[in-house]
């Protein structure tokens, strides 16, 4: 993929691409080009558009997409939001993803409301967990959100995901169990090293399902482990990052020049 203000280089296989952006400016400008067009393409080819938000920088980094010409251009009915992550707080808590994607995204384009999947906030983080797989089950019955027909899983179109300056991605951290589940869908954790501690997460098998992750990344304070995750040397210690391995899909680095400083070319 070639972007304004971006040098492009492979990051591993043929379906990872890292993306080099001068100014976080321009980063924000080419992610809402790529979702945009991604949005189109899929809302030609299933009638839907399935989009998976984390919390965190990301949705600051979404805020082009609320302006001209995709605020106008973008058919905002098809999509259907997820959270990969949410925290176990009231959807009005300063701590919640969903508080934040609403305050800086959803509430500036018209995405119908009953297409934006919130956590239940009135459960426990064990049975917000289970409510929200039961959601996800219904939405594939009704066709809205698709099947991998390799893995199991259901197939996002597109997961939208930051990263934590540990490796860290949805709420699944480094040396936790959690990693490994490959059973659940969603999954809950009650001791997040990152506060709050009781969050729900997707697990790897619905993240590695997807058909586009773009992984947003920026600032000097993520280098150590972008460098770790793009680098060729696997170590067994594996960061939450570097298991993000795409089972079928195109998996996109945005990153700018400070989160890429330790990478060596
Ligand atoms: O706690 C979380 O952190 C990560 C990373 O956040 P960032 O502000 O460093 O980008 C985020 O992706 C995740 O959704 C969130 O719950």
């Amino acid at each position: 993929m070639a972007t304004d203000g971006a040098a492009a280089a492979p990051a591993g296989s043929s379906k990872r691409d890292l993306l080099i952006f001068d100014a976080e400016e321009n980063l924000a400008v080419s992610l809402a080009k790529y979702t945009a067009d991604l949005s189109a393409k899929f809302a030609a080819e299933r009638g839907a558009f399935t989009v998976v938000l984390s919390g965190g920088s990301l949705i600051h980094a979404l805020r082009k997409l609320t302006e001209a010409p995709y605020l106008q251009t973008v058919d905002w009915t098809k999509w259907h939001v997820f959270w990969v992550d949410e925290r176990v707080v009231p959807k009005d808590h300063e701590d919640s993803n969903y508080k934040l994607a609403l305050d800086g995204f959803l509430s500036k384009v018209p995405i119908p409301t009953g297409q934006v999947y919130a956590i239940n906030d009135a459960l426990s983080a064990e049975g917000a967990a289970e409510d929200y797989e039961t959601i996800l089950k219904q939405l594939v019955k009704n066709g809205v959100l698709a099947m991998s027909k390799t893995t199991g899983f259901p197939r996002f179109d597109l997961q939208l995901l930051g990263m934590g300056p540990d490796g860290h991605i949805a709420s699944l951290f480094p040396g936790h169990p959690l990693v490994k589940e490959n059973k659940k869908w969603v999954t809950h954790i009650l001791d997040s090293p990152k506060p709050p501690p009781q969050r729900i997460t997707f697990t790897f098998p619905v993240i590695n399902s997807s058909a586009y992750v773009a992984m947003v990344v920026t600032g000097a304070g993520k280098a150590g482990a972008v460098q770790k995750a793009i680098s060729d040397k696997k170590t067994s210690d594996l960061l939450p990052v570097e298991m993000a391995v795409l089972d079928d899909g195109e998996f996109t680095w945005f990153t700018d020049k400070e989160a890429v400083s330790m990478l060596q070319n």
